[in-house]
Protein backbone atom coordinates (compact mmCIF):
# COMPACT_ATOMS: atom_id res chain seq x y z
CA UNK A 1 0.00 0.00 0.00
CA UNK A 2 1.22 3.42 -0.43
CA UNK A 3 1.88 5.99 2.16
CA UNK A 4 3.39 8.56 0.51
CA UNK A 5 3.65 9.97 -3.53
CA UNK A 6 5.30 12.47 -5.20
CA UNK A 7 3.76 12.85 -9.20
CA UNK A 8 6.19 14.89 -11.46
CA UNK A 9 6.98 17.36 -8.32
CA UNK A 10 9.27 20.20 -9.60
CA UNK A 11 11.41 23.44 -7.71
CA UNK A 12 12.90 25.75 -9.08
CA UNK A 13 14.79 28.68 -7.65
CA UNK A 14 15.58 31.84 -9.86
CA UNK A 15 16.93 29.76 -12.94
CA UNK A 16 17.98 26.61 -11.67
CA UNK A 17 15.64 23.92 -11.21
CA UNK A 18 16.92 22.15 -8.43
CA UNK A 19 14.33 19.47 -8.43
CA UNK A 20 12.80 18.80 -11.80
CA UNK A 21 9.75 16.43 -12.42
CA UNK A 22 10.47 13.55 -9.98
CA UNK A 23 7.99 10.84 -8.74
CA UNK A 24 8.33 8.84 -6.09
CA UNK A 25 6.14 6.41 -4.67
CA UNK A 26 6.71 5.23 -0.88
CA UNK A 27 4.87 1.94 0.08
CA UNK A 28 4.03 1.57 4.08
CA UNK A 29 6.63 0.46 6.20
CA UNK A 30 9.56 0.13 3.68
CA UNK A 31 12.87 1.47 3.74
CA UNK A 32 13.69 4.02 0.53
CA UNK A 33 17.01 5.90 0.53
CA UNK A 34 17.15 9.23 -2.00
CA UNK A 35 20.99 9.05 -3.32
CA UNK A 36 23.32 11.63 -5.39
CA UNK A 37 25.97 13.96 -5.32
CA UNK A 38 25.96 17.31 -3.68
CA UNK A 39 23.73 19.67 -4.94
CA UNK A 40 21.45 17.08 -6.89
CA UNK A 41 18.37 18.36 -5.28
CA UNK A 42 17.63 15.50 -2.40
CA UNK A 43 17.17 18.23 0.12
CA UNK A 44 15.09 20.48 -1.66
CA UNK A 45 13.12 16.87 -2.23
CA UNK A 46 12.65 16.31 1.45
CA UNK A 47 11.45 20.53 1.66
CA UNK A 48 9.16 20.22 -0.69
CA UNK A 49 8.00 17.07 1.15
CA UNK A 50 7.49 18.80 4.47
CA UNK A 51 5.83 21.87 3.41
CA UNK A 52 9.19 24.05 3.80
CA UNK A 53 9.21 24.87 0.12
CA UNK A 54 5.58 24.57 -2.18
CA UNK A 55 6.58 23.01 -4.88
CA UNK A 56 6.33 24.84 -8.10
CA UNK A 57 4.57 21.62 -10.25
CA UNK A 58 3.06 18.40 -9.10
CA UNK A 59 1.41 16.92 -6.33
CA UNK A 60 1.80 15.09 -2.83
CA UNK A 61 -0.46 12.48 -1.29
CA UNK A 62 0.09 11.28 2.00
CA UNK A 63 -1.98 8.38 2.80
CA UNK A 64 -3.99 8.86 -0.49
CA UNK A 65 -4.47 12.42 0.79
CA UNK A 66 -3.14 15.74 -0.53
CA UNK A 67 -0.48 17.87 1.10
CA UNK A 68 0.93 19.68 -1.34
CA UNK A 69 1.52 23.56 -0.39
CA UNK A 70 0.39 22.85 2.80
CA UNK A 71 2.20 24.40 5.86
CA UNK A 72 5.39 22.29 7.70
CA UNK A 73 3.10 22.26 10.99
CA UNK A 74 0.05 21.02 9.27
CA UNK A 75 2.19 18.05 7.83
CA UNK A 76 3.53 17.50 10.66
CA UNK A 77 0.07 16.89 12.44
CA UNK A 78 -0.99 14.54 9.73
CA UNK A 79 2.25 12.36 10.44
CA UNK A 80 5.29 13.09 8.34
CA UNK A 81 8.60 13.58 11.03
CA UNK A 82 11.63 14.73 10.22
CA UNK A 83 15.46 15.19 11.02
CA UNK A 84 17.87 17.69 9.63
CA UNK A 85 20.87 17.25 8.08
CA UNK A 86 22.67 19.61 10.37
CA UNK A 87 21.37 18.89 13.82
CA UNK A 88 18.91 20.93 15.11
CA UNK A 89 18.23 20.06 19.27
CA UNK A 90 17.67 23.01 22.10
CA UNK A 91 21.08 22.60 22.96
CA UNK A 92 20.18 24.22 26.51
CA UNK A 93 17.30 22.16 27.46
CA UNK A 94 17.27 18.53 28.64
CA UNK A 95 17.66 15.74 26.33
CA UNK A 96 13.81 14.62 28.25
CA UNK A 97 13.01 18.43 27.64
CA UNK A 98 13.71 17.89 23.96
CA UNK A 99 11.97 15.02 23.13
CA UNK A 100 8.77 16.43 25.21
CA UNK A 101 8.86 19.76 23.10
CA UNK A 102 8.33 16.71 20.09
CA UNK A 103 4.87 15.92 21.70
CA UNK A 104 3.32 19.16 22.09
CA UNK A 105 1.34 19.01 18.88
CA UNK A 106 -0.62 15.90 20.42
CA UNK A 107 -0.94 17.71 23.69
CA UNK A 108 -4.85 18.42 24.43
CA UNK A 109 -5.07 20.93 26.68
CA UNK A 110 -5.04 24.56 25.57
CA UNK A 111 -3.29 28.00 26.30
CA UNK A 112 -5.58 28.32 29.43
CA UNK A 113 -4.66 25.13 30.75
CA UNK A 114 -1.72 25.45 30.65
CA UNK A 115 -1.85 28.77 32.15
CA UNK A 116 -4.00 27.71 35.42
CA UNK A 117 -2.32 24.37 35.41
CA UNK A 118 -5.39 22.60 35.56
CA UNK A 119 -5.21 18.61 36.91
CA UNK A 120 -5.94 18.10 33.36
CA UNK A 121 -2.52 20.05 32.02
CA UNK A 122 -0.75 17.81 34.71
CA UNK A 123 -1.81 14.73 33.72
CA UNK A 124 -1.24 14.79 30.21
CA UNK A 125 1.99 16.51 31.19
CA UNK A 126 3.13 13.51 33.35
CA UNK A 127 1.83 11.54 30.40
CA UNK A 128 4.40 13.13 28.01
CA UNK A 129 7.17 12.63 30.51
CA UNK A 130 6.80 9.04 30.76
CA UNK A 131 5.85 9.00 27.12
CA UNK A 132 9.41 10.55 26.66
CA UNK A 133 11.49 8.64 28.58
CA UNK A 134 10.20 6.03 27.27
CA UNK A 135 10.93 6.48 23.74
CA UNK A 136 14.97 7.90 25.19
CA UNK A 137 14.78 3.97 25.84
CA UNK A 138 13.90 3.25 22.44
CA UNK A 139 16.23 4.63 21.05
CA UNK A 140 19.02 4.21 23.54
CA UNK A 141 19.46 7.21 25.24
CA UNK A 142 18.15 6.92 28.89
CA UNK A 143 21.10 7.41 30.83
CA UNK A 144 21.44 10.91 29.35
CA UNK A 145 17.82 12.28 30.38
CA UNK A 146 18.88 14.84 32.69
CA UNK A 147 21.82 16.07 30.43
CA UNK A 148 21.61 19.53 29.00
CA UNK A 149 21.46 18.30 24.85
CA UNK A 150 24.57 19.73 23.92
CA UNK A 151 26.83 17.60 25.99
CA UNK A 152 25.68 14.54 24.41
CA UNK A 153 28.13 12.94 22.60
CA UNK A 154 27.54 13.78 18.50
CA UNK A 155 26.00 9.90 17.65
CA UNK A 156 23.93 10.07 20.74
CA UNK A 157 22.18 13.79 19.37
CA UNK A 158 21.58 12.59 16.24
CA UNK A 159 19.16 9.50 18.28
CA UNK A 160 17.83 12.48 20.33
CA UNK A 161 16.74 14.20 16.95
CA UNK A 162 15.22 10.33 15.72
CA UNK A 163 13.46 10.05 18.93
CA UNK A 164 11.75 13.61 18.97
CA UNK A 165 10.65 13.05 15.67
CA UNK A 166 9.12 9.81 16.95
CA UNK A 167 7.20 11.69 19.29
CA UNK A 168 4.96 13.40 17.32
CA UNK A 169 3.58 9.50 16.34
CA UNK A 170 4.83 9.97 12.73
CA UNK A 171 3.43 7.84 9.50
CA UNK A 172 6.20 9.07 7.98
CA UNK A 173 10.05 9.86 8.72
CA UNK A 174 12.49 11.80 6.77
CA UNK A 175 16.01 11.34 7.80
CA UNK A 176 18.48 13.82 6.62
CA UNK A 177 21.97 12.47 6.32
CA UNK A 178 21.75 10.74 9.51
CA UNK A 179 24.74 8.99 9.78
CA UNK A 180 26.85 12.22 9.11
CA UNK A 181 29.68 12.61 11.19
CA UNK A 182 29.17 9.38 12.99
CA UNK A 183 32.03 7.26 13.48
CA UNK A 184 31.49 3.67 12.87
CA UNK A 185 30.20 1.97 15.58
CA UNK A 186 27.65 5.15 15.80
CA UNK A 187 26.51 4.24 11.87
CA UNK A 188 26.27 0.43 13.02
CA UNK A 189 23.95 1.63 16.18
CA UNK A 190 22.07 4.15 13.47
CA UNK A 191 21.46 1.24 11.03
CA UNK A 192 20.04 -1.34 13.59
CA UNK A 193 17.93 1.64 15.20
CA UNK A 194 16.71 2.30 12.25
CA UNK A 195 15.73 -1.55 10.94
CA UNK A 196 13.86 -1.43 14.64
CA UNK A 197 11.64 1.60 14.17
CA UNK A 198 10.54 0.26 10.64
CA UNK A 199 9.70 -3.41 11.97
CA UNK A 200 8.40 -2.17 15.59
CA UNK A 201 6.19 0.91 14.65
CA UNK A 202 5.65 -0.08 10.50
CA UNK A 203 6.98 3.40 10.01
CA UNK A 204 7.71 4.18 6.56
CA UNK A 205 11.61 5.53 6.50
CA UNK A 206 12.62 7.42 3.84
CA UNK A 207 16.54 8.23 4.33
CA UNK A 208 19.25 10.50 2.20
CA UNK A 209 22.55 9.57 3.06
CA UNK A 210 26.11 9.56 1.48
CA UNK A 211 27.09 6.72 3.84
CA UNK A 212 27.00 3.82 0.84
CA UNK A 213 27.36 0.81 3.37
CA UNK A 214 24.24 2.27 4.79
CA UNK A 215 22.41 2.99 2.47
CA UNK A 216 23.26 -0.62 0.56
CA UNK A 217 22.26 -2.10 3.83
CA UNK A 218 18.80 -1.12 4.90
CA UNK A 219 17.13 0.76 1.40
CA UNK A 220 14.72 -1.70 0.02
CA UNK A 221 14.54 0.38 -2.95
CA UNK A 222 17.34 3.37 -3.68
CA UNK A 223 16.40 6.21 -6.18
CA UNK A 224 19.03 8.32 -7.69
CA UNK A 225 18.92 12.06 -8.43
CA UNK A 226 21.55 14.29 -10.45
CA UNK A 227 20.94 17.93 -11.49
CA UNK A 228 17.54 17.72 -9.85
CA UNK A 229 16.77 14.45 -12.16
CA UNK A 230 16.07 11.25 -11.21
CA UNK A 231 18.24 8.85 -12.70
CA UNK A 232 17.94 5.79 -11.71
CA UNK A 233 16.03 3.93 -9.65
CA UNK A 234 15.92 -0.14 -8.18
CA UNK A 235 17.26 -2.32 -5.23
CA UNK A 236 20.53 -1.78 -3.99
CA UNK A 237 21.81 -4.49 -6.01
CA UNK A 238 20.25 -2.96 -9.20
CA UNK A 239 21.93 0.57 -8.13
CA UNK A 240 25.21 -0.24 -7.03
CA UNK A 241 25.76 -1.90 -10.58
CA UNK A 242 23.57 0.42 -12.52
CA UNK A 243 26.38 2.50 -15.46
CA UNK A 244 25.21 5.59 -15.16
CA UNK A 245 24.84 5.74 -10.66
CA UNK A 246 28.40 5.06 -11.05
CA UNK A 247 29.36 7.65 -13.49
CA UNK A 248 27.66 10.49 -11.88
CA UNK A 249 27.71 9.58 -7.95
CA UNK A 250 28.85 6.61 -6.61
CA UNK A 251 32.19 6.34 -8.99
CA UNK A 252 34.01 2.51 -9.83
CA UNK A 253 35.01 1.72 -6.35
CA UNK A 254 31.76 1.55 -4.87
CA UNK A 255 30.91 -1.66 -6.82
CA UNK A 256 33.06 -2.89 -3.45
CA UNK A 257 30.62 -1.91 -0.99
N1 LIG B 1 16.81 28.23 -0.94
C1 LIG B 1 17.54 28.06 -2.02
N2 LIG B 1 17.78 29.11 -2.85
C2 LIG B 1 18.51 28.97 -3.97
N3 LIG B 1 19.07 27.80 -4.37
C3 LIG B 1 18.88 26.74 -3.58
C4 LIG B 1 18.11 26.81 -2.37
N4 LIG B 1 18.09 25.57 -1.81
C5 LIG B 1 18.82 24.78 -2.61
N5 LIG B 1 19.29 25.47 -3.68
C6 LIG B 1 20.08 24.94 -4.79
O1 LIG B 1 19.36 23.84 -5.32
C7 LIG B 1 20.26 22.78 -5.68
C8 LIG B 1 19.88 21.53 -4.93
O2 LIG B 1 20.23 21.71 -3.56
P1 LIG B 1 19.91 20.63 -2.45
O3 LIG B 1 20.35 21.20 -1.13
O4 LIG B 1 18.51 20.19 -2.56
O5 LIG B 1 20.89 19.44 -2.87
P2 LIG B 1 21.29 18.14 -2.08
O6 LIG B 1 21.20 17.02 -3.04
O7 LIG B 1 20.52 18.05 -0.83
O8 LIG B 1 22.84 18.41 -1.75
P3 LIG B 1 23.74 17.98 -0.49
O9 LIG B 1 24.03 16.50 -0.65
O10 LIG B 1 24.97 18.81 -0.66
O11 LIG B 1 22.96 18.31 0.75
C9 LIG B 1 21.67 23.29 -5.38
O12 LIG B 1 22.21 23.81 -6.57
C10 LIG B 1 21.42 24.38 -4.35
O13 LIG B 1 22.44 25.34 -4.40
Amino acid sequence: MSMLTATSITKHFGGLTAVKDVSINFEKGSITAVIGPNGAGKTTFFNMITGIYSPDGGEIHLDQKPITGLKPNFIAEKGIARTFQNIRLFKEMSVLENVMVGMHTHLKAGFLGTLFSTPKVRSEEEQARYDAYSLLEYVGLADWVNHQAKNLPYGAQRKLEIARALATHPKVLLLDEPAAGMNPKETTELTDLILQIRDDKQITVILIEHDMKLVMRISEQIYVLDHGQLIAQGLPEEIRNNPNVIEAYLGKSAISV
